[in-house]
């Protein structure tokens, strides 16, 4: 598990760990591991051209020290500051003594640069004096941010105004959440964690991403005593008239993500479809673990939703199922609920604007999971998955855009369901459903169908169970 820590977490615990150990000593141990990387990332550190961004905080001081020891290693080493009137002062000397230079302007060519404009300090939109370097950034360097990119905010991802879009961040003690989820995520690049001895004071984290061993310790494979029912036996209202094909492919998620039956309920038009594609899908209602509501119901369906809710099962509630929700009716059910907006249905469910929802994707999920009580996946770029209460938020680190596909969505409610109905907790059943959803993409690669992803799940499962 990869675990992100907000600011206000970092700094207590960098607090503490400061008053234990000489001063200075966390800034020497993030500039030795930072120009540890950078030297592995050039091919030659001897001649190189480096660029420094310095800003005014420590993340500029980090900058500097790294700087200064590239620049002992034979790198020529320029650096160029956000206000030269505020610049770490030993972090200079030590570059100065080295052999850099503090010059006025961006040189036109590197081989490396160093994003050390704002660090965990950064708040808001960069100013004008900042963003004015990074457009400067010469073209075919290779950007290295300093803790985070700078423009990014740690905590949530949101990116106010001008952003540096980095190769590799190098980040110290912890992960934050904002190079986690996007539209951070993406200007993060590769992600190196320096280890500056914060892991014995870190409390609990405020997001995490599940890995391949993670996932593997919670799929549900079946043990020489299982049974069909025992297995799991998922309930799907899906499709309409007018969408029969989210029914078949919500099946399809259904019964490819280790479901031992499928029942589908809905008009028979639709369920004659489905059972021509799965034959292995029961007809109508009965008894089930779980229940999938939503995926392509149109204006149909009402009813069998509300039936589906009132039942002491889990539910997993997605697209047309999610109109209308009563934030009163979610949180007096027993059983767990899941509820699976993209952004547009998160935007109605909330009042606000679609655009607010991608820019602020951990505040509309964790807005959401409090509303409704409920469990809440938050499709998209890096989906979501916050608790219906209180702990991290988990982060899909799988994925890839070519899942922006008409039905993908519906394939990974089946899914979902199918590992609810195995017994797994929603959050572990919406997170380890969007691990080997966004895993078969990848495998599938592009351009892709929702029902490829579907079939290419067996393979997504596979190669993280055998794995581990
Ligand atoms: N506190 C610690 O123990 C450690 C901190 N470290 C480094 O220190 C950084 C945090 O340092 P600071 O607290 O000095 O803060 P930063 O250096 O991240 O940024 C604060 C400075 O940037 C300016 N600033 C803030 N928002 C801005 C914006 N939008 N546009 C332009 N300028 C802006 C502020 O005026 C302030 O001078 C970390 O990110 C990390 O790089 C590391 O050395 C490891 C140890
Ligand atoms: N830009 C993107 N990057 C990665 N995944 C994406 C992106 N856009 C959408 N997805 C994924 O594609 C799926 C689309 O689901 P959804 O919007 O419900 O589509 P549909 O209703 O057509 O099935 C979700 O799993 C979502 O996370
Ligand atoms: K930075």
């Amino acid at each position: 598990m990869r675990t992100a820590y907000s600011v206000e977490t970092v700094r207590a615990a960098e607090r503490e760990l400061m008053a234990r150990l000489p001063e200075g000593t966390l800034m020497q141990r993030a500039a030795a591991g930072l120009a540890a990387v950078c030297v592995r990332l050039l091919p030659r550190v001897y001649g190189s051209r480096v660029v420094l961004l310095v800003g005014p905080g420590d993340n500029g001081g980090d900058t500097l020290y790294a700087g200064a020891k590239l620049a002992r290693r034979g790198a020529g080493v320029t650096a160029v500051a956000m206000d030269p009137e505020r610049v770490h002062a030993g972090g200079l000397a030590a570059l100065r003594a080295a052999g850099g230079r503090l010059e006025a302007a961006v040189p036109g060519r590197a081989d490396l640069v160093l994003d050390g404009l704002v660090g965990i300090g950064g708040r808001g939109a960069l100013r004008p004096a900042a963003a004015a370097l990074v457009e400067r950034i010469p073209a075919g360097a290779v950007v290295v941010a300093v803790d985070l990119p700078s423009g990014v905010d740690a905590d949530t991802g949101e990116v106010a105004g001008a952003a540096v879009a980095a190769d590799v961040t190098v980040t110290f003690g912890a992960y934050k959440p904002g190079l986690l989820i996007d539209p951070g995520a993406s200007r993060a690049g590769a992600l190196h964690l320096v280890d500056i001895g914060l892991g014995e004071v870190l409390p609990a984290p405020e997001a995490e991403a599940l890995q391949h061993a993670g996932v593997a310790g919670l799929l549900p494979e079946p043990t020489p005593s299982s049974d069909k029912y025992r297995r799991g036996v998922l309930g799907v209202v899906a499709g309409s008239a007018r969408y029969p094909g989210a029914a078949v492919l919500a099946v399809a998620g259904a019964l490819r993500g280790g479901a031992g039956a499928v029942r589908y309920v809905g008009p028979p038009a639709v369920a004659d479809a489905v059972l021509a594609r799965y034959p292995e899908t029961l007809i109508g209602t009965g008894r089930v673990q779980a229940w999938v509501v939503g995926p392509g119901l149109g204006d149909e369906g009402g009813p069998e939703v509300r039936e589906a809710l009132a039942q002491p099962v889990p539910v997993l509630v997605d697209a047309d199922g999610l109109r209308g929700l009563d934030p009163g009716e979610l949180r007096a059910r027993a059983a767990p609920t899941l509820l699976t907006p993209h952004a547009g249905e998160a935007a109605a469910l909330l009042g606000v604007a679609r655009e607010t929802v991608e820019a602020g994707r951990l505040e509309a999920v964790r807005g959401l999971a409090e509303r409704y009580g409920a469990v809440t996946l938050l499709k998209g770029s890096t989906t979501l998955i916050a608790p219906a209460g209180p702990g991290p938020v988990r982060v899909n680190p799988t994925g890839t855009p070519w899942l922006a596909t008409a039905g993908s969505g519906d394939v990974l409610s089946g899914l979902a369901g199918s590992l609810l109905a195995a017994g797994l907790p929603a959050v572990d059943a919406g997170s380890v459903a969007a691990y080997l959803h966004g895993l078969a993409a990848r495998l599938t690669g592009g351009p892709l169908l929702a029902h490829q992803v579907a079939e290419a799940l067996p393979r997504a499962w596979r190669e993280v169970a055998r794995r581990h």
